[in-house]
């Protein structure tokens, strides 16, 4: 190669440093699982937003035995099923109230329960104000109310009840309500089984800080805090530049063609890394057609069908960085080089002192666009994607440099003949094995990895550790 190679770790280092973009656009929650927060997620109610039981059973007030309110009039509106009535209890803090809530889980009208009144109450139902606890349905019985005077002095147990009976036909929702004699007599102690308001949150406080990584927790806090959209960063838009006559995208190859490795597979790895592919093209070995790519920001050919777009700007935006394939050597047939001269690009890394991904480059063309040139031989081109592009993509997201992390090889490795060998092993007992087919041409070593080594041009004894560059599969 008659280019300035820098170091492994420097080009990884350079391509993160260049990373810039932050805009930012809001996406609905469904969409969100793997975005990048771009501001603080602040809750938009308490979490929860009501105090709620969470047991099914009686809202108790006072020591028992309890009179169960039934009717309307007697809980001065319905406290719990509050069917197409009013809003929860204890909202006041909500912004706006959902329409459709279902039911069973509302109360209406602040209702007080007093002393010795009972209330039958679903998990996630509204707590009235006024209750001591929640007495779960299988710690209560019920027995047939025989007025008002057959209530007795409070604190008496179930046995206290007159008649008291334990039959399956004594409704739940009427009667006198005790505690089993086989439960402690004072059950519910203060607060048991209610779940207070903004225990998970406050009202107005941050939950999640700008940059996070949105996981479907993430998105079902959001959702819990109130939230319909999230802002989040734009993912970069990324075209692809698929180079060589020889390669072909289906069937059978004959001697001298290839099969292509990497329009089926780069969209959804690029898009793992935090980005979308708004264009993929081909194109021969052939240096007009190449420059012409790199010289106007059109985006040309359909995608192929697998490759869904998320909406919002993509489809008729520039994109941010192109990646290509093959063409990245100095022969009459390699053009992404001398393409790249002639539009005018800045180099940025070109080439790497690494095995294999050599000639792998980053450039920028004058009119910002980035490219990253990938070699045509498949395991140098992934692994040159690892080095260059996921540290870009991750800055372009805000997110931090991929980490690498260290491992203990199984085996000894030799001596190479550049400062750094990317080797893909597999993971046996907690020790690094380096797989077998680790050609440049060969993929077939890496799709049985577990990361891929980083070793010195020393090469490392068995037993040493060793960094490791992870895979973002
Ligand atoms: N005289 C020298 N020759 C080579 C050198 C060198 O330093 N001096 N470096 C070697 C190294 S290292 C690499 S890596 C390759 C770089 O090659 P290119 O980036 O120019 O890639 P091509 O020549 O176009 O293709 C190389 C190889 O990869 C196959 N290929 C290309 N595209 C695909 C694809 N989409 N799917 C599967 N395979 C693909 C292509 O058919 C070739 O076999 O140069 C070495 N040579
Ligand atoms: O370094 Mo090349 O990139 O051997 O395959």
């Amino acid at each position: 190669m008659t280019h300035a190679s820098v170091l492994w770790h420097d080009a990884r280092r350079l391509a993160y440093d260049v990373g810039s973009q932050r805009e930012t656009e809001r996406v609905a929650l469904g969409d969100a699982v793997g975005r990048v927060l771009a501001d603080d997620l602040v809750a938009l109610i308490a979490v929860p937003h009501y105090a709620s039981s969470a047991m099914d059973g009686w809202a108790v007030a006072g020591p028992g035995p309890w009179r169960i309110l039934t009717s309307d009039t007697e809980r001065g509106g319905s406290l719990r099923e509050g069917r197409g009535g009013d809003d929860g209890g204890g909202a006041d803090d909500a912004p706006a109230h959902a329409e459709g809530d279902s039911e069973g889980r509302r109360a209406g009208g602040g209702a007080i329960l007093r002393a010795g009144e009972a209330v039958p109450i679903v998990t996630g139902g509204v707590i009235p104000p006024g209750t001591r606890g929640v007495l779960r349905s299988e710690h209560g019985v019920v027995a047939a109310d025989r007025g008002v005077d057959a209530i007795p002095d409070a604190g008496a147990g179930v046995d206290a009840i007159p008649d008291a009976t334990r039959s399956a036909d004594v409704r739940p929702d009427s009667g006198l309500l005790g505690v089993l004699p086989s439960i402690d007599p004072g059950e519910p102690r203060e607060g048991l089984h209610v779940r207070p308001a903004g225990t998970e949150a406050a009202a107005g406080e941050t939950v999640f800080h700008a940059g996070a990584l949105l996981t479907p927790a993430h998105v079902a806090v959001a959702a819990g805090c109130g939230h319909d959209e999230i802002a989040v960063v734009r993912r970069a838009r990324v075209a692809l530049l698929l180079s060589g006559d020889e390669v072909v995208a289906r069937g059978i190859p004959g001697p001298g063609s290839v099969r292509d490795s990497f329009g089926p597979t780069l969209p959804a790895l690029v898009s793992r890394l935090g980005a979308e592919v708004v264009a993929q093209h081909r194109v021969g070995d052939d240096f007009a057609a190449t420059l012409e790519h790199f010289t106007s920001s059109r985006l040309g050919d359909a995608l192929p069908p697998a490759t869904a777009r998320s909406g919002g700007q993509g489809a008729d935006a520039a994109p941010d960085l192109i990646i290509t394939t093959g063409g990245t050597g100095d022969s009459p047939s390699d053009h992404v080089r001398p393409a790249l001269r002639a539009a005018g690009a800045e180099f940025l890394v070109d080439g790497i002192a690494v095995r294999p991904g050599a000639p792998a480059l980053l450039a920028r063309l004058p009119d910002g666009r980035l490219v990253i040139g990938l070699p045509g031989n498949p395991l140098a081109a992934m692994l040159a994607l690892l080095t260059l592009a996921h540290p870009l993509l991750s800055s372009m997201q805000g997110r931090g440099m991929p980490e690498l992390g260290r491992i203990r090889i199984a085996t000894s490795l030799s001596a190479g003949t550049a400062p750094t060998s990317l080797r893909p092993y597999r993971l046996v007992a907690g020790e690094a094995h380096p797989t077998a087919w680790h050609g440049a041409g060969m993929l077939r070593g890496l799709a049985e990895a577990d990361g891929v080594l980083v070793v010195p041009r020393e090469g490392a004894a068995a037993g040493a550790e060793l960094e490791v560059l992870p895979l973002p599969w």
